[in-house]
């Protein structure tokens, strides 16, 4: 299991720490949620903060936009060269044409569904993704809890990519904890994204080992 903590859930006052903290401590990637008052009803970051992450960081950033302008956001971010930008579909008139935009730049894309979005909405566009992120929250703030249906969504999800795009990554986002690592692994999760979890434990390095099942 690969770990992106979301630095949603880190200390802004000593954010260099933070993102130091976690990229010394095990992580895979660190996940930035930017979130523009529209799409979710919370405001985060833009690029003056998300360049100042990238400048401390090393390990690679996995963008994943809450914004209801994606292809403003997309632009915007890619000077700063994320591994992965993702985008939700249920803001995208045209994801097809997002994604290639997002490769063309030299960029992974990935689309994100909220909970109640069904798996079988990618059927068609699958095979053109790196990496599927699934919301085990509402999008818009850390620290809710998990919702158990993403389990059989994932299971499902897994399924469809063997079919259709088996390099295809599956990611989860929201209440993840050593609760129910185990749970998300066993239905083929590869990434999940965890705030609260590791950002509130003593140890980041003993949070991050801990989901690394
Ligand atoms: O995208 C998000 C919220 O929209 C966050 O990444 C997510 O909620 C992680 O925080 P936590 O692990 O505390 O739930």
């Amino acid at each position: 299991m690969l770990v992106a903590p979301s630095v949603l859930s880190a200390d802004f006052g000593n954010l260099q720490r933070d993102v130091e903290d976690i990229c010394s401590s095990g992580c895979d990637l660190v996940h930035v949620d930017v979130m523009d008052g529209h799409f979710v009803p919370n405001l985060t970051i833009g690029p003056v903060v998300v360049s100042a992450i990238a400048a401390c960081a090393t390990k690679p950033l996995d963008i994943h936009l809450m914004v209801q302008n994606n292809t403003f956001f997309v632009e915007l971010f890619a000077p700063l060269k994320p591994k992965y930008i993702s985008f939700h579909i249920e803001e995208e008139k045209h994801p097809h044409r997002l994604i290639q935009k997002i490769r063309s730049l030299g960029i992974k894309p990935a689309i994100v569904l909220n909970p109640q979005t069904p798996p079988e909405s990618l059927e068609y566009i699958l095979k053109d993704l790196d990496m599927v992120l699934l919301m085990s929250v509402n999008p818009g703030f850390g620290g809710q809890s998990f919702i158990q249906s993403v389990i059989p969504k994932a299971a499902k999800l897994n399924d469809m990519r063997k079919r259709l795009n088996p390099a295809c990554l599956i990611e989860v986002d929201g209440g993840v904890s050593y609760k129910n690592i185990q749970s998300l692994k066993e239905v083929g999760v590869d990434i999940v994204v965890a705030g609260s979890y590791i950002f509130n434990h003593a140890s980041k390095k003993d949070a991050i080992a801990s989901l690394k099942v």
